[in-house]
C-alpha cells in the first residue's frame, strides 16, 4: 500500500511522540514512551503518519528529510514569557553583584518600574520588531508556541500597545502566541498609597481586552510589596467572572500562599511556586492546576532555593518548565537552558524534563489538545535534534542543540554544523 506524503522524516534515532491523554502526571511523568527507528509523515501541514522506519518503503514524499538516527521531538513550548518589552537592565547587573534584591530595586523604583518607562516610550512597531527579534530566536530554539504576556505598561494605552503587538505576531510570525494581560504586574509610584484604585483601573481595560480578542489569560504578580493575596483573588476572580482564564505569578520570593490562592481559583497555571508550602503543593495534586516552575529566575537572582520539583512530581502535580523571559530576572530566551537547570537545580529526570517542555507546558497555557504532542491529525511542529538521545540535550547545557524544526509542516529553521573553512 503506497501512500504520498508532502514530507517525510525518516531514519529517526528516537521519536518522542509525548502520546497520551491530558497532562502527564505522577508515574506517566517519569515515564516517556520512545520510538526507535522511526518515521513521521506529514500531509497538508498536519502528522499523516507515525511508525517503524521500514514501513515506508513503498512510500512517496515531495521532500525527504533523512534524520539520520537523530533525536526528533514535538515543538517545544514555553507557557511563560515576558516577551514585549522597550529597553533592557543590564545597569542592574552591578546592583545584583552588591547584594541589592530583587525587590528592592523594584522598590527604589528601578525594575519591572524601569522597564515599564521604556515600553511607555516605545512605539508599537518598535516593540513588535524587538519582540520579533526574541521570538526568531526562541523559534531558533525549537520553540514552536509561546505565551507572551503584556504588564509593562501599567496604563491602559501601553498594556494595550503590548497586547496588540502579541496579537500581530499571531498572525505574522510562524509562532503559535497566547496572549496574556498582566497589567497587575507592580504598582506605580503614582498608586503607591492606592493600589487598589489601580487595579480597579487594570479591571476597566477587560472589556476592550475581550471585544478586540487580545488576550485569553489575566495575570497578576502575588509578592510582598506588590500585591498581596486579597488584592489578588479579588482581581482573579473578577477577570474569571468576566470569562477570562487565569494564572498567577505566586510565591516567587516570598510565601504568601499563592500556590493555594491558585488551585482556590481554579487557575490553569500556578507560576514560579519557589516557596510553595507543603499544604500548597498537596492542594496543587489534588488539582488541575498546572505547576509552571522557572529555574531560570532563580538561578539569575542568584537564589539558593529552588521550587520543590521533586515533591511536587513525587504528590502528582503536573509540572511545567519555563523561560521567563523578561528584560529583569530571566534574561534568556533559552528554553533548553531550562532543561538544564530542571536537571541540575530541580533535580527533575530527563523523562520528566521533557513531558515539561512539551505537553505539560501546553496544558498550561489551554494548548494540551493541539500543541507539545506527535499524534495524528495535529499540527507537524516537529524538532529535529543534532543529538541521539533525548538524555542528552538536559546534559549538555548552554548551547542550542537544534537540527532542524518545522512549524505545520513547513520547515522554518535548519542550522548547519559550522562549515570548516
Ligand atoms: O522583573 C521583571 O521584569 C519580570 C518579573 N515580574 C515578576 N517577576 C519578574
Ligand atoms: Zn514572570
Amino acid at each position: 500500500m503506497t501512500k504520498h506524503f508532502d514530507t517525510l522524516i525518516v531514519n529517526i534515532g528516537q521519536l518522542l511522540t509525548m502520546e497520551g491523554d491530558g497532562p502527564a502526571k505522577g508515574e506517566r511523568m517519569k515515564t516517556l514512551p520512545v520510538l526507535e527507528h522511526a518515521a513521521v509523515g506529514i500531509k497538508d501541514g498536519k502528522i499523516a503518519f507515525i511508525g517503524k522506519n521500514e514501513e515506508t518503503k513503498n512510500f512517496h514524499a515531495d521532500r525527504m528529510i533523512n534524520a539520520s538516527g537523530k533525536l526528533v521531538s514535538p515543538g517545544l513550548v514555553d507557557p511563560h514569557t515576558h516577551l514585549v518589552f522597550g529597553g533592557s537592565r543590564e545597569h542592574e547587573l552591578v546592583l545584583k553583584q552588591q547584594g541589592v534584591s530583587y525587590l528592592e530595586i523594584l522598590k527604589r523604583g528601578g525594575g519591572i518600574l524601569s522597564t515599564v518607562q521604556a515600553t511607555r516610550k516605545a512605539s508599537e512597531e518598535e516593540l513588535f520588531e524587538k519582540a520579533k527579534f526574541h521570538l526568531d530566536r526562541m523559534l531558533s530554539y525549537g520553540v514552536t508556541t509561546v505565551e507572551a504576556k503584556s504588564g509593562y505598561g501599567l496604563d491602559e494605552d501601553t498594556e494595550l500597545k503590548q497586547l496588540r503587538v502579541i496579537k500581530r505576531l499571531q498572525n505574522e510570525h510562524p509562532v503559535d502566541l497566547v496572549s496574556t494581560f498582566l497589567g497587575a504586574h507592580a504598582i506605580p509610584p503614582e498608586y503607591k498609597n492606592n493600589p487598589d484604585d489601580f487595579l480597579v483601573r487594570m479591571l476597566n481595560l477587560l472589556d476592550i481586552i475581550q471585544k478586540e480578542e487580545l488576550a485569553e489569560f489575566v495575570d497578576i504578580f502575588c509578592e510582598t510589596d506588590v500585591f498581596t493575596i486579597e488584592q489578588s483573588r479579588m482581581f482573579l476572580q473578577a477577570a474569571e467572572a468576566k470569562g477570562f482564564n487565569v494564572k498567577i505569578h505566586a510565591d516567587e520570593i516570598d510565601s504568601l500562599g499563592g500556590t493555594e490562592l491558585a488551585v482556590e481559583l481554579g487557575a490553569v497555571s500556578g507560576d514560579h511556586l519557589v516557596g510553595a508550602s507543603a499544604a500548597g503543593i498537596e492542594r496543587l495534586a489534588g488539582s488541575d492546576t498546572i505547576a509552571v516552575l522557572l529555574p531560570g529566575t532563580s538561578f539569575y537572582l542568584g537564589k539558593e532555593k529552588y521550587a520543590r520539583a521533586r515533591d511536587m512530581i513525587e504528590a502528582g502535580v503536573a509540572v511545567a518548565l519555563a523561560t521567563d523571559f523578561n528584560p529583569g530576572s530571566s534574561p534568556t530566551e533559552n528554553l533548553q537552558l531550562m532543561m538544564s537547570f530542571a536537571a541540575l537545580k530541580l533535580k527533575m529526570t530527563p523523562e520528566e524534563i521533557w513531558h515539561a517542555v512539551t505537553v505539560n507546558a501546553a496544558y498550561a497555557i489551554n494548548r494540551g489538545e493541539e500543541a507539545g504532542r506527535i499524534a495524528l491529525g495535529r499540527k507537524a511542529d516537529i524538532v529535529i535534534w543534532d543529538a541521539t538521545n533525548y538524555a542528552y540535550i538536559p546534559y549538555h547545557y548552554g548551547v542550542n542543540h537544534v537540527k532542524t524544526v518545522l512549524k505545520k509542516g513547513k520547515v522554518v529553521v535548519e542550522r548547519g554544523r559550522n562549515d570548516a573553512t
